[in-house]
């Protein structure tokens, strides 16, 4: 994980070394200190040197002035390296997300990657300077401080730094459970998000319901579990603390009792001893650093690791030698393919199918038959497990994801709009088109009367996923997208949401419009929509049972004729 973790600093190579000289010249200030209050009350007090008194004064704020100079730059640089590098893990785990397979979100809450990309991350800024810089200087103080006082008496440095391996043995053997409890409470804490987006996210559900009560107690319950892990983590914490500031209280204590006792044989100073207790008090700063680096080491690397977990994810491959599909006609052949979701028997089974280019063929059959998993296999949004599908001749897994999927234009089942405004929705269709193509799309899909409506016209916020559009409004707004992106094939998953009879003629007018010169495959519930269709396939359990025109299909008095009559 360090290994992973390191090369993030790179881009600030040259302000991490300066924070470490910055720790490292403020550990030095510190270490200075002690010597001269030493030397005041054995040299200068006794001796009665008011001017050497004079220049430590003068010593002594110059070199505070600049520890206050080095811990400004370590205070401020070094969050800033820090929360540099977590913006730019942010970035990349957001950039790996979009390539993962969409196997990866059906199985993976969404509050839960949402949690591992925000709150986990937040932890690494600490982790990315404090740590090495509070490692490093705790090592330089403790080392200083020990060539020092062993120069002064050797016996008492080493009964006071005994207390040392002991206190890193009880640090170590706390350190374990920390770790597991502070993954125990970000696991939590992802279960609490995906808790809450999911009741957000269905809160009309939930009130015309009147759910609110079993909404409650499900959020109630994902709370209590990430309290019980948080109290778990704070135990372990509080274990680890206690423990550790009683052995730099004992520290302490061995510094007065057996440098007072020294100082009673007369072994050491009264200056030394000063000294002593000066360091020792000293120590307890290092000291505390290195247990913050632990519990600072602690959560960033669980955040790290949880990071790294979403990296770890196998990216949706292309092969090593994918080409752009240009120029594309609209053939598609789909030979002899068969494919199950991840925790699926087979829902597509050795299906084959051609569609001529400029042609529609509607899929229809009984509900979870596979017409609309076969729809997304076309443009790859998962793997097929045997078989091909060609367009224009090319292999899908010949050509590049991106140049696949420009070519085809999805019409979802449910309409998905972002968050933001008309325009932000429409363009998304083709970012690069101009105000005139804009409107040109939703004047083909109907819209653009109704926009001109809106005080804000394009720039109108429609909510939260559209909440402030009709289903009927939504659904042009998505097929105006396609208009706009104006691919040579189309695959349209038809609503199956009820529309009033003036919209839906609407809908589908444009809808026609929209099929012109391409190739459709459409998903049909309302079989009135599709009695044009060139070839009708029914499908079910995955496999063609019957094929042919309206007529043909009727003649045949099988599922077709049965699905019509109803
Ligand atoms: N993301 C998924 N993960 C696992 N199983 C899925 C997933 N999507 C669909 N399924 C399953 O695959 C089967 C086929 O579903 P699909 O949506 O393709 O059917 P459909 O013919 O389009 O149905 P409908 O007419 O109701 O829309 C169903 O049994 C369904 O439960």
């Amino acid at each position: 994980m360090i290994r992973k973790f390191l090369p993030y600093y790179k881009p600030y190579k040259k302000l991490f070394i300066i924070d470490m000289i910055c720790a490292f010249a403020a550990s030095m200030c510190d270490l200075i200190y002690p010597i001269i209050t030493r030397t005041i009350m054995d040299d200068v007090v006794p001796n009665r040197k008011f001017s050497m008194l004079i220049t430590f004064a003068v010593v002594l704020v110059v070199i505070f002035i600049m520890k206050a100079g080095f811990n400004y730059f370590m205070q401020y640089w070094g969050h800033v390296v820090g929360v540099r590098m977590q913006a730019d893990m942010r970035d990349d785990v957001f950039r790996h997300l979009q390539k993962l397979p969409n196997t990866y979100f059906d199985e993976n809450k969404s509050g839960v990657t949402m949690s591992r990309i925000v709150n986990d991350l937040m932890d690494i800024t600490e982790l990315a300077h404090h740590g090495p810089e509070d490692l490093f200087i705790s090592l330089v103080t403790l080392a200083g401080a020990f060539i020092i006082l062993i120069g002064i008496d050797i016996p008492l440095t080493l009964m006071i730094f005994a207390i040392l391996p002991i206190a890193t043995w009880y640090m170590i053997r706390k350190k374990e459970k920390l770790g597991e409890t502070s993954m125990d409470s970000r696991v939590k804490v992802g279960e609490v998000n995906a808790t809450l987006e999911n009741s957000i996210a269905g809160m009309r559900v939930t009130k015309s319901f009147c759910t609110e009560k079993q909404e409650l107690e499900k959020f109630d319950k994902s709370n209590n579990i990430f309290r019980t892990a948080r109290e778990g983590f704070y135990k372990a914490m509080a274990e680890y603390y206690s423990g550790m500031n009683f052995f730099t209280d004992m520290l302490e204590w061995v510094a007065v009792i057996a440098g007072g006792y020294y100082a009673y044989l007369g072994t050491i100073t009264l200056g030394d001893f000063a000294a002593y207790i000066l360091y020792v008090k000293m120590f307890t700063q290092p000291i505390k650093k290195l247990i913050n680096f632990t519990e600072q080491y602690q959560s960033g690397m669980t955040g790290f690791v949880r990071f790294r977990e979403i990296m770890d994810q196998e990216v949706q491959k292309e092969s090593d030698n994918a080409y752009d599909l240009e120029n594309v006609q609209g053939n598609i052949d789909i030979d002899n393919i068969s494919f199950k979701y991840e925790d699926n028997s087979k829902v597509i089974n050795n299906l084959s199918l051609s569609i001529e280019k400029g042609k529609t063929v509607a899929l229809v059959g009984p509900s979870g038959g596979g017409k609309t998993t076969l729809c997304s296999l076309i443009p790859r949004f998962y793997e097929i497990d045997n078989g091909d599908i060609r367009i224009d001749g090319h292999s899908i897994n010949d050509v590049t994801l991106k140049s696949l999927r420009k070519n085809i234009g999805v019409v979802q089942q449910d309409v998905f709009l972002f968050t933001g405004t008309i325009r932000d929705n429409i363009m998304c269709g083709n970012p690069d088109a101009s105000e005139e193509e804009m409107i040109d799309a939703a004047k083909k899909a109907r819209i653009h009367d109704f926009v001109m409506t809106l005080p804000e016209g394009y720039d109108t916020y429609i909510g939260e996923r559209g909440v402030k559009l009709s289903g009927g409004q939504k659904q042009r707004i998505s097929i105006s997208r396609i208009f706009l992106k104006n691919p040579p094939i189309i695959i349209l998953d038809e609503a199956t949401s009820a529309l009033d009879n003036v919209t839906e003629r609407e809908i589908q007018e444009s809808l026609d419009e929209l099929s012109k010169d391409r190739t459709n495959l459409v998903v049909a519930h309302r079989l009135s929509t599709i009695k044009n269709a060139d070839e009708i396939i029914v499908i079910t359990d995955g496999k063609i049972a019957e094929r042919g025109t309206h007529d043909k299909l009727i003649e045949l008095g099988g599922v077709y004729a049965g699905l019509h009559s109803k």
